[in-house]
């Protein structure tokens, strides 16, 4: 077993996310902005508890070269990706509040947490299996939808997906798989399987409450 089955197993549920309105909107330049504004603060949380995330995959990994690219990559999501966000945020004068104080999607509760969880109960594997979505989708998103930032005119936007599309970002991509496919085997695959499957969902879930700004109801 390896990743390809996994992506091969998951492959009608992923490509549901790649094609999610707000991803072909915003490689279009269509997306509105009050939705993307609604976005950013949505993500900035989201990236906040990815990051201590990672820091516990970390604590759990294996051997000295696991370590050393888990942490070049939260270094890469620290001083690059949540340094982008803050600017983002002040571009738009959106204030950061804290997780008390914003009005939450119920997927971003849901997803960042059951990152979490799973990442401090389960095994290092499983960790990897339930991350590896939140990176590798978007990569999936850029190769898909990357030709239409051609007609794209909206400045933010087309930096905003011009970071997917780079090498660098692929390389990431191609690190962190290459962690999963040395833990995958026969006998863990349908667990790994399990949590794989999920965060896809959870990646779909997000987009959609999203887009439709939904806050938890109630
Ligand atoms: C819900 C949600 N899922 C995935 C990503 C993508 N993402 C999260 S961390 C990271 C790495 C940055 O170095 C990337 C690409 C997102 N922003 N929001």
């Amino acid at each position: 077993m390896q990743f390809k089955d996994l992506v091969s197993e998951n492959k009608k549920d992923w490509l549901k996310v790649v094609k999610h309105p707000f991803v072909d909107e915003i490689y279009r330049g269509k997306l509105a902005e009050e939705t993307f504004k609604f976005y950013l603060i949505q993500d900035h949380y989201y990236l906040n508890q990815s990051m201590r995330n990672m820091a516990i995959l970390i604590s759990k990994a294996e051997n000295l070269k696991q370590k050393q690219q888990l942490i070049d990559i939260l270094n890469i999501e620290a001083n690059v990706e949540f340094a982008k966000y803050q600017e983002l945020l002040e571009y738009y004068s959106l204030e950061v509040k804290s997780a008390e104080e914003m009005k939450m999607t119920y997927s971003n509760i849901a997803y960042s947490n059951y990152l979490l969880a799973v990442s401090s109960q389960a095994g290092f594997a499983e960790g990897m299996a339930a991350l590896i979505p939140c990176y590798w989708i978007y990569l999936k998103m850029a190769e898909y939808h990357h030709h239409k930032l051609k007609e794209n005119d909206n400045q933010i936007y087309q930096d905003w997906a011009t970071v997917f599309k780079s090498s660098d970002y692929k390389e990431l991509v191609e690190n962190m798989v290459e962690i999963l496919e040395k833990e995958i085997e026969t006998k863990n695959f349908k667990k790994l399987n399990y949590h794989f499957k999920n965060s896809i969902k959870f990646e779909y879930q997000f987009f959609s409450d999203v887009y439709q700004r939904k806050i938890w109801e109630i």
